[in-house]
């Protein structure tokens, strides 16, 4: 009986009944479900009589490398504030710095709802195995499920780009070619490793196959990454079209989107996650719809950085399915879960006159929960409350404000609960949050150390982003020249324009959204 676990008189977040139901957890599983009291509970027994239970959000994209950078940028396109959180020759790190900094975001996505994260992790320019082993245990540690990826290219970053032999002076260019990373054949013989010893079918903390961006990888790397998500039945996930300089680099690279070239090359399949996607048209939807791909919103960094506000709607009318994330905190300062719910759920009502067209909060729940599960071809193990699925669960006190007085849990949750009102997170059967606190971590401790290593770090993390100034000049004028170039003209609106001069950026040629 030690591994039992029964909730009692517990209220369903998608229950529109007015039930009230145990939950029975044996092992890592939702033994049993049925109306409170009908049968005597099992094993430890938890009061959840006064908690709003729920399935516990997926966040389908992070970066925990950034952790340590929260709260440095603002004001800058991706483009630019990318320079930053992801340099050339980053702040260097002891793998206890980096397993704390790991800690920073897992702690968050917990305290915010989230049971599953998913983290897509650099490990360029040179490739420590000790870091990739930290971050495995931090999430071994704290209880969350996980999946890790590690960053995969084989383009460096400032190559991934129009414009660059014109806008980089040479002797920048020469150097920044000069710097050799870690070789990427080197870094897939990792991921191949990962692939066999972490399925997350198998396993609570598993890998993920993560290539960066298609313009940042050979067509032959990209394809080599396909391989070994097909060879091992792993789930994906590809950053794609988030902005609009990365829709113009895949006209001027491609001669199409980026999302025809992955259907050409045949890289869009099912549990194949499309992060961001919100420059696209009508067409790029048909195909992603037609692969069984999905895609993958993160509505809270899309607004920081301006990229724009990707078409849900029509997304779903298409039939993809989409998964909800949070992004790296250098770019959005939180893992917060809660917020890339309610942010869905707010925004995404901006987007067209046909009210009755608006994304509501259910559909935003959904791909917080089930929808993230299919993005990673787990939607038989968790996003859901059933009998069989992985007891991975939430529980909220109903005598919250967010819940005070209560009428629809749901909306409630979606547009009112801030984490605060948060008690209970089980994670694989076993409880990682209790009262409020978790159990398996001390974290008063972990957050005391993230701040002493952040104190020593300083003034190295002020000299690499000083580092990167002579990058910003070309990146700029690069910048400025993708947005005087027209992106495909079914392309669908997701930015406003606000002034004449908006429509005429510095390259002083009008372009078309
Ligand atoms: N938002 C965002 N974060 C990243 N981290 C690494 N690549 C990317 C990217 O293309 N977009």
């Amino acid at each position: 009986m030690q591994d039992r676990i029964t909730l009692t008189s517990a209220t369903l977040v998608g229950d529109t009944a007015g039930r009230t139901m145990d939950i029975f957890i044996a092992a890592d599983r939702i033994a049993d479900l049925q109306q409170a009291g009908a049968r005597p509970p099992e094993g430890i027994v938890i009061d959840a009589s006064r908690l709003l239970i729920s399935p516990g959000f997926i966040d389908g994209h992070h970066h925990s490398h950034e952790n340590f950078l929260k709260g440095r940028f603002e004001g800058q396109p991706l483009e630019l504030v990318m320079n930053f959180v992801r340099p050339l020759t980053p702040v260097p790190m002891t793998a206890r710095q980096v397993y704390v900094r790991t800690m920073i975001s897992a702690i968050q996505a917990i305290r915010t709802g989230a049971t599953t994260l998913v983290d897509d992790m650099n490990v360029s320019p040179m490739l420590d195995r000790s870091h990739v082993e930290a971050a495995l245990q931090a999430y071994e540690d704290c209880g969350i499920r996980a999946l890790l990826g590690f960053t995969l290219f084989d383009r460096p970053f400032f190559r991934a780009m129009p414009f660059v032999e014109e806008e980089f002076p040479a002797d920048l260019l020469a150097q920044l070619d000069a710097v050799h990373p870690t070789p990427a054949a080197e870094v897939l013989t990792l991921a191949r490793e990962m692939a066999r010893s972490r399925h997350p079918a198998e396993h609570r903390v598993g890998y993920i196959v993560a290539p960066s961006a298609p313009q940042r990888c050979s067509d032959d790397f990209l394809m080599a990454t396909r391989a070994l998500a097909d060879e091992f039945e792993l789930p994906v996930m590809i950053h794609v079209q988030e902005t609009r300089l990365q829709a113009v680099t895949g006209q001027l690279m491609y001669g199409s989107s980026m999302f025809a070239h992955l259907a050409r090359l045949g890289f869009l399949k099912a549990k194949t996650a499309l992060i961001h996607a919100v420059w696209l048209t009508p067409d790029d939807i048909a195909l992603i719809a037609a692969s069984g791909a999905s895609v993958q919103h993160n509505p809270t960094v899309n607004m920081k950085l301006g990229s724009g506000l990707m078409p849900m709607r029509e997304m779903l009318d298409a039939g993809i399915n989409v998964s909800l994330g949070t992004d790296g905190c250098g770019l959005v300062e939180t893992a917060d879960m809660l917020r890339a719910v309610s942010n869905t759920a707010y925004l995404q009502k901006l987007r067209g006159n046909d009210h009755e067209r608006w994304i509501g909060a259910p559909e935003a729940f959904h791909a917080a929960t089930k929808g993230g599960a299919i993005a990673l071809g787990l939607e038989n193990q968790i996003g859901e409350i059933k009998i069989g699925m992985k007891a991975d669960l939430c529980g909220y006190s109903l005598d919250q404000i967010a819940f005070v007085p209560l009428n629809d849990p749901l909306r409630q949750l979606v547009y009112g609960e801030t984490g605060a009102g948060l008690r209970l997170s089980i994670v694989d059967g076993k409880v990682i949050l209790c009262d409020g606190q978790l159990t398996l971590i001390d974290e008063a401790a972990i957050l005391r150390e993230a701040q002493a290593i952040h104190g020593e770090l300083g003034p190295t993390l002020e000299a690499v982003e000083a580092s990167v100034g002579p990058l910003l000049a070309p990146y700029r004028r690069i910048h400025a020249r993708c947005l005087c170039y027209p992106t495909a003209s079914e392309t669908f609106p997701v930015r406003f324009d606000c002034t004449p001069s908006d429509k005429n950026m510095p390259g002083k040629t009008p372009y078309a959204q």
